[in-house]
């Protein structure tokens, strides 16, 4: 992640109430530590009871916005919010198509734009041209509209003729973020059941080629009443496991209770713009932009007569608890909550290895928690096998002596992968993956009473693993490492504070990914409960003494508690 402050731009309205459009923005860009420019593509006069009237810029200033900035500030992320009419939309998609489509970031990946397509403001008042509210005819001129009052403003979903085309900006856009009832405009129908929406919202995300989220916070999917459910649906995503792409994800969080929500839809894409501009992943940066509205929402205080706007908290912290992710292709309270053993003893310096030898060293200078890890293939080269690496007729028995250690030495052993023998011989504990998962019978190593390890790679999995109440949650990798190869980059060290910061799991978390001795401090300050380390120990002259050094190190650090 870059140490300077990104660039992210918003393109949208002023509201002259400073709670949406571009204020809340500005905000929500600057509160989370990117660098804010502005392209005001309308003026809007309004309070947060009324919008009295809306009026677009020339395009001759909303061109000259944008050449200008892309001369001196260009973008790591852009977010649009309010077009006031289809020709803003037109001239907006053709110029990002031609300037802004063929950049690259420093890693090589396209400048994530997000569209929030804002047609009614929160008051319930029509900001856009041909976007008609209950109550009126439909406003297809550009000209200041007339106050409208809160009553009898409930939005209906119009025809699609009736309502504004966002597919001119097919080809440039990352991610579109409507509620409900903006989705209802764009596809140009109601969307009525829970069950229907699916297939809709991949019709959606397939007609303008992007990641698609509906959200369902201060209006909208009002499925459940005390539940604000989210549908996520991505196609191919840079930099997450091929489990987590081409999916539909339903995500749901309490509902927080307060009127004072304005600009929540601004903030959530401004929000996720900032936190892919810092280098997140698209799901992690929606977790995150979620916890952020939420965090705003709780915090909000009324400033006029209406719903006053989301608070600006910094990078959010100290949550209750995390969105729920259930695959959105799974009926409704179809996961399956499991409970794996507590940990009866704190973990400190976990060290895995990949050999009986080194586990007994390090077992033998103290260590109270130890994997064997063994891989007879190569990561990501079936084709390969591994120095050293046993024959798979041996694997059993190194197995079966790897839990007999783990018991003689009364140590928590995890056994790595192998989840059939581990629990054919009773294991202490297993370690297994996310890929991992989808083939391990969960619920045979839980009724076991075998401890289970997951790995991580961002919040959104940290998320997933912590749902199946496992012994640890291990997040990684924060340093680059050559010991495996992942599709994920490292998290370092300030995006790992950012997740421990985030929500306490009631088990511990495990830092790993390029720790040795003189990383540890670093780590421990972070807040993490424990690390585990495979080089700096398995490549020391001694594992044992290794394992010493590394373990009275982090005894002594400083913790960030
Ligand atoms: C403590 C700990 N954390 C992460 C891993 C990695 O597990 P996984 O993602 O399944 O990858 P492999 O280790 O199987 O290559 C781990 N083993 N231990
Ligand atoms: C197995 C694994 N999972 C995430 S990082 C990693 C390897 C860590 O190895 P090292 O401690 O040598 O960097
Ligand atoms: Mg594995």
């Amino acid at each position: 992640m870059s140490a300077d402050k990104p660039i992210v731009w918003t393109i949208a309205g002023s509201d002259s109430g400073g709670g949406a459009g571009i204020q809340a923005d500005l905000a929500t860009m600057t509160d989370l530590g990117c660098h804010a420019c502005s392209v005001i593509a309308s003026v809007t006069a309004q309070n947060s009871v009324a919008v009295n009237g809306v009026e677009p810029v020339s395009e001759a200033i909303l061109l000259a916005q944008l050449d200008t900035l892309l001369a001196d500030l260009p973008p790591r992320a852009i977010k649009i919010g309010l077009l006031a009419n289809q020709r803003q939309i037109h001239l907006v998609a053709d110029w990002l198509l031609t300037h802004i489509r063929p950049l690259r970031t420093k890693e090589g990946q396209p400048i994530p734009v997000i569209l929030d397509p804002v047609m009614v403001a929160s008051c319930g008042d029509a900001l856009a041209a041909q976007v008609k509210t209950q109550g009126e005819e439909g406003e297809s001129s550009t000209q200041p509209m007339q106050s409208q009052s809160k009553q009898g403003l409930q939005m209906q979903v119009q025809p699609k003729q009736g309502g504004l085309d966002f597919t001119p900006f097919r080809g440039v856009l990352s991610l579109i973020t409507p509620n409900l009832s903006e989705f209802g405009r764009l596809l140009g129908e109601a969307t009525t059941s829970r069950d229907e929406i699916l297939p809709q919202a991949k019709m959606l995300s397939n007609q303008l080629a992007c990641h698609l989220l509906i959200t369902g916070g201060d209006k909208g999917a009002l499925w459940q009443n005390e539940w604000a459910e989210d549908l996520f649906v991505c196609n191919e995503v840079a930099h997450t496991s091929t489990i987590h792409q081409h999916r539909g994800f339903r995500l749901s969080s309490e509902r927080v209770d307060n009127p004072n929500h304005h600009g929540s839809g601004c903030t959530l894409s401004s929000a996720i713009a900032c936190f892919l501009a810092q280098g997140l992943v698209l799901h992690d940066a929606i977790l995150m932009a979620k916890a952020y509205v939420s965090q705003g929402i709780r915090f909000a205080r009324a400033v006029g007569a209406g719903a006053g706007p989301l608070a600006h908290c910094g990078w959010p912290a100290g949550l209750t608890s995390l969105p729920l992710i259930v695959d959105a292709q799974m009926p409704a309270n179809a996961a399956q909550p499991f409970n794996f053993p507590k940990l009866q003893r704190p973990i400190g310096v976990y060290p895995v290895v990949d050999r009986l030898e080194t586990l007994e060293q390090v077992l033998a200078a103290g260590a109270s928690t130890a994997q064997l890890r063994i891989k007879l293939v190569d990561d990501g080269r079936a084709d390969i096998k591994p120095v050293g690496a046993p024959d798979e007729s041996a694997l059993e028995a190194l197995i079966k002596e790897a839990i007999a250690l783990g018991r003689a030495y009364d140590a928590q052993v995890f056994i790595n992968d192998y989840w059939q023998l581990a629990l054919k011989h009773g294991a202490f504990g297993i370690h297994l993956g996310q890929e991992d998962l989808c083939s391990a019978d969960l619920e045979a190593i839980a009724k076991a009473g075998i401890a289970l390890g997951i790995s991580s790679h961002g919040v959104f999995e940290m998320a997933l693993a912590s749902q199946l109440n496992p012994s640890y949650l291990a997040l990684g990798h924060i340093f680059p490492t050559p010991t495996k190869s992942m599709p994920s980059n490292p998290q370092g060290l300030k995006h790992l504070a950012h997740m421990v910061a985030l929500w306490t799991p009631n088990c511990p978390r495990v830092a790993i990914g390029g720790i040795d001795a003189s990383r540890l401090g670093q780590v421990k300050q972070t807040g993490v409960e424990a690390v585990a380390v495979v080089r700096a120990v398995t490549q020391a002259e001694s594992p044992g003494e290794a394992y010493r050094r590394l373990a009275s190190m982090w005894e002594v650090a400083h913790g960030a508690r």
